[in-house]
């Protein structure tokens, strides 16, 4: 049976992002991000599902920082879940001075802390299982968490459906290794890159351009320092589209020509199901047709 490392520990949103996307895999918690990629590194697991991008919080850094260093890892799978939290306390709680969760989890919810639990002080914690492990051992009073953590955890669920946004969601990856094989195209895909631009004018727009000029449709841009050198940033890049399309294949022929330091992330089918946009003359069939033509007038059949 194939292991699947996921973000918990038990009880995250990130456990309920594996479930959807593991089949009949065994789960293995793993404290943090950077831990979660490192047990698929070391092939100590198949595959590690860590989240991603948050609608409300944007980029979760610990998973792009980890995704471009060290050795490479692609993406092969992708779920979206709707992110709504509930509060959880101890039975025998008393007046709730603490508040812990995950950082981005608490940004979500800074409207319903500031109207329900004013006095309370947020606290920073792994992620929104672990704060309710914390709130457990009676390190804090309370813990903003995913509603299934009340199933792995004895405690009081306080409120639930706590959003100061409605509709928000977060989208993980299942990374593995890069031998092996991605999922086939099925016309709504996303490819990922990280690309190191040079710190010179245009460099980034160069980049861009490579993509608009063929028709590909951007679906996330996020800027991360290098680390090495104060500013030069790395830029992480979404766009419709598989690795196995034509159209695909030479603007990443075209990237790297551009930029040495580039590298795929992963091509897999949309959780959203929403198909490329296509825009005229950049369409698998034209990118062919044109490198068929150009083989034809260099063969001499045609000019
Ligand atoms: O702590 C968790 O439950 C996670 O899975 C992490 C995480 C995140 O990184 O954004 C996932 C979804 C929510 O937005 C809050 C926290």
């Amino acid at each position: 049976m194939s292991k699947i490392a996921y973000f918990g520990p038990e009880g995250t949103f990130t456990e309920q992002a594996a479930r959807l996307l593991a089949g009949d895999a065994e789960l293995i918690p793993v404290e943090t991000i950077p831990l979660a990629l490192s047990a698929v590194r070391k092939g100590e697991v198949d595959a590690a599902c860590v989240p991603v991008e948050n609608s409300v919080e944007g980029a979760v850094p610990a998973t792009l920082d980890g995704l471009a260093e060290q050795e490479p890892l692609v993406a092969s799978a992708e779920a979206l879940l709707p992110v709504r939290f509930s509060v959880l306390t101890r039975p025998d709680a008393g007046e709730i001075q603490t508040v812990a969760s995950h950082p981005h989890a608490l940004a979500q919810v800074r409207l319903w802390l500031e109207a329900n639990l004013p006095g309370a002080r947020p606290v920073a914690a792994s992620s929104t299982a672990a704060a309710a492990v914390a709130v457990l051992a009676g390190e804090f009073d309370a813990a903003v968490t995913a509603p299934v953590a009340a199933e792995h955890y004895p405690l009081r669920v306080m409120a639930t459906e706590v959003a100061d946004v409605q509709d928000a969601r977060t989208r993980f990856l299942l990374v593995r290794q890069p031998q092996h094989p991605l999922p086939e195209p099925t016309g709504a895909d996303r490819t990922s890159i990280v690309a190191a631009a040079a710190n010179r004018t245009g460099a980034l727009a160069e980049l861009l351009s490579e993509l608009a000029s063929r028709g590909i449709n951007l679906t996330r841009l996020d800027a991360r320092p290098a680390r090495s050198n104060f500013g030069e940033y790395r830029f992480f890049i979404d766009f419709e589209g598989h690795i196995a399309e034509p159209r695909i294949g030479d603007a990443l022929a075209a990237l790297r020509r551009r930029c040495r330091n580039v590298r795929f992330l992963g091509s897999h089918p949309r959780a959203d199901g929403v198909r490329s946009t296509i825009e005229p003359s950049a369409g698998n069939d034209d990118f062919v047709e044109a490198t068929d033509w150009v083989a034809a007038v260099r063969a001499g059949k045609t000019a």
